[in-house]
């Protein structure tokens, strides 16, 4: 019998993940539904690798600390140690953490993000055959949202109302843009809020928008945004991605543009980049819903985006993400839903989102074998109609499962 041998960090090497038989993935568990939604989510995803490798391979889960946990053990929401670890083992996992509104800690998901600067929120939207949904063909709605991760209003740079610092932060602006100030409806009591767009920040997310499509043989890239009224961030935006698909992928303009392709001869030939206006395409994904393909957009626009389009499937019990940096190989898989606190500790919810959240982790590790299990398993439960409530008060003739229970049988219909 050899010895076990013992977790080993994922590493970067060149373009590519060098990763280990045995990597160590650092998980948080999270607030409200995240511990139940963890253990589902965990025994499925281990009963993927071990079906799929026969013990060749298997994870080393290190458990680290975020949100209420984390506050109640060691007085810090968000440990030095945690993101020591999210540096170190590139590749994790989290379940969702609380962000109260109005007052309070400032959200430790989007910290997350911004500390280790997981610039591209990547958010497959895809239907499983047999899950129950508002729309009549929702088998049209296959989309993958580039949210960008790390700007915009989304940053958390704001001034509350009546605070010194609001204070001081309208003196400064009233006295340097004087017309600017005027269009202010109520200077006294204004809160504010500043939201940076970059071309750095934009360039590099459409960039990525763009060769994922590439690589995955998709059909158009859509840039999001509403330009037209806030021109200098979200039109910058759009004037920005639409030069990068010109300068990095040699796109040409389509009928004197502004929508491009990239041309016959160069990789993605025939992928066409266009734009939409934000509120325009909210709608069009009900009405016309095949148009779209890959979305790139603002941090914002891609938070509403991801859960309508979510609902368009079936809801966000089934909807998966990742916040990538393409650059270092640093990503956190985590799903698009957050702590749906009013079924906390009630072992009810849809362990979905985090399951499909470690398969898109698993193809990124390039365990595509685990992957596909997975998603066998999923399509079995669906099919059999055994699922959890969300599903269940909308199917005819379903059994109702607890989150455990869908977690149990998805490993069953892996086989
Ligand atoms: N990345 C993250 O960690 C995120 C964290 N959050 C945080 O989560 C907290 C709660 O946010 P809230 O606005 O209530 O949004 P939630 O996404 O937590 O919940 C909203 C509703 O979505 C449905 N839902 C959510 N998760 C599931 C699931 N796993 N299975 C089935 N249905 C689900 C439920 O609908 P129904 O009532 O119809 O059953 C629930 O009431 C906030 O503090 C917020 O900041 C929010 C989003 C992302
Ligand atoms: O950080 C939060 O609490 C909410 C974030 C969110 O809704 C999202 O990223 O989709
Ligand atoms: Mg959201």
């Amino acid at each position: 019998m050899t010895a076990a041998i013992s977790g080993k960090p994922i590493k970067k090497q060149g373009d590519n993940l060098e990763v280990p038989n045995q990597p160590i993935i650092p998980f948080i568990e999270g607030d409200g539904t995240g511990p139940d939604i963890w253990n589902a989510s965990q025994r499925v995803l281990d009963a993927a690798v071990e079906k799929a490798y026969d013990g060749e391979r298997r994870i080393e889960w290190k458990e680290v600390l975020a949100g209420e946990k984390s506050f109640n053990a060691t007085g810090s929401w968000l440990p030095d140690e945690t993101l020591d670890a999210f540096r170190t083992y590139l590749v994790g996992i989290k379940g969702p953490l609380t962000t109260p509104v109005g007052g309070g800690i400032r959200s430790l998901n989007v910290a997350l993000r911004q500390i280790l600067d997981l610039y591209v929120c990547l958010r497959p939207v895809q239907y499983f055959q047999g899950v129950p949904t508002p729309v009549r063909e929702p088998e049209k709605t296959d989309m993958v949202i580039f949210r960008e991760n790390t700007e915009d209003i989304y940053a958390g740079i704001e001034f509350q109302a009546g605070s010194e610092d609001c204070q001081k932060f309208s003196k400064i602006f009233s006295e340097t843009f004087p017309d600017l100030w005027k269009k202010v409806r109520f200077p006294n009591s204004v809160g504010i809020g500043i939201k940076p767009v970059s071309k750095e920040g934009t360039t590099r997310l459409v960039h990525a928008a763009i060769q994922y499509a590439i690589d995955n043989n998709r059909s158009s890239v859509t840039l999001v945004h509403k330009g037209n009224i806030m021109k200098f961030t979200e039109g910058a935006f759009r004037d920005w991605g639409y030069e990068c698909a010109r300068d990095q992928f040699g796109a040409t303009e389509l009928d004197g543009g502004p929508w491009c392709q990239i041309p016959a001869g160069k990789p993605g030939a025939g992928i066409i980049i266009k734009d939409v206006i934000a509120d325009a395409m909210l709608q069009q994904i009900l009405t016309r819903p095949a148009d779209y393909d890959v979305i790139a957009t603002l941090n914002l626009n891609g938070d509403y985006i991801s859960d309508a389009l979510a609902a368009c499937v079936g809801g966000i019990g089934i909807a998966p993400g990742g916040n990538i940096n393409y650059q270092t190989g640093h990503a956190i898989f985590e799903a698009t839903h957050g702590t749906a606190p009013k079924y906390a500790g009630q072992d009810k919810v849809n362990p979905g989102s985090v399951i499909l959240s470690g398969e898109m982790m698993f193809r990124y590790l390039g365990w595509t074998e685990a992957a596909d299990l997975i998603i066998r398993g999923l399509n079995g439960a669906i099919s059999a109609k055994t699922v959890t409530y969300d599903f269940e008060r909308l199917m005819d003739g379903a059994t109702l499962l607890k989150c455990s229970e869908f977690g149990d049988a998805v490993i069953k219909h892996m086989a």
